[in-house]
């Protein structure tokens, strides 16, 4: 990867984490995947660190708490979060989400919906003009029970805007399928470009497909989301 995007990345969740974390905040929310990252390493360097518990969205997520030397709660134990910071792989521009490009969905979704703030960091590359599905040519990511899997295949098909989907595989790290934290499987479900009033619609309709678990959008959850720009500077996009 670039150091250009990686530079994004960092910059951008710096921002977040200096903008929003407050010494009031005593739950803090932290996501998965490549920019949380940095999230994770700034929360650490804060003086202040042993004054706030951290939720993890997954194991990476828990590891990244841990050898921050932040302290580590659960979900169970804090169903009340004060902020929360994860990635996205497509902002729209209403700040709709798809995520699950790290097979997480279900407990970033879970925090999200905890938490009275959700934060979103990005690099330049996630942010769509208009609509998902625009950048991110994956698809929906999809949790499903694993003896449903072909069933909630067959039933997608009937979804208005469906164009295919496939069972996400670990390529030559995984003979077969990836098989999530919550021991599920992940479909890619791709509907072409979602229009920004079809989001919830679309998620509530796959949502009530008998086997799945939930779906990587995200609609009206996000407080802000800040973009790391190419040229060093980063974008807060707020409502
Ligand atoms: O949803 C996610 C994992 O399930 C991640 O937040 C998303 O994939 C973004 O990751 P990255 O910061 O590496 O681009």
């Amino acid at each position: 990867m670039s150091s250009l995007v990686e530079q994004s990345k960092k910059l951008a969740a710096y921002k977040a984490v200096d903008e929003n974390l407050k010494d009031s905040h005593s739950v803090v929310g932290v996501g998965s995947g490549s920019t949380v990252v940095y999230v994770a390493e700034r929360l650490g360097q804060l003086e202040h660190k042993s004054s706030f518990v951290c939720i993890p969205t997954g194991f990476q997520s828990k590891e990244l708490i841990l050898s921050n030397g932040l302290r580590l709660g659960s979900v169970e134990e804090y169903s009340s979060i004060d902020i929360a910071f994860d990635g996205a792989d497509e902002i729209d521009s209403q700040l709709n989400l798809i995520k699950g490009g790290g097979a997480c969905l279900m407990q970033e979704k879970l925090v999200a919906s905890c938490s009275k703030q959700l934060f979103i960091v990005a690099d330049y590359r996630k942010r769509s003009p208009e609509k998902l599905g625009h950048a991110w040519r994956q698809g929906v990511p999809i949790e499903v029970v694993p003896a449903a899997y072909n069933k909630v295949l067959n039933d997608l098909k009937n979804l208005e805007g469906y164009k295919s989907a496939k069972v996400r595989y670990g390529g030559t790290f995984k003979a077969g399928p990836v098989v999530t934290d919550n021991s599920m499987f992940i479909i890619d479900a791709d509907f072409g470009e979602i229009p920004v009033e079809k989001v919830s619609t679309l998620h509530s309709q796959i949502k009530g497909l008998v086997g799945v678990l939930e779906t990587g959008l995200f609609a009206n959850m996000t407080t802000a989301a800040y973009i790391g720009n190419e040229d060093g500077s980063v974008a807060t996009l707020t409502l």
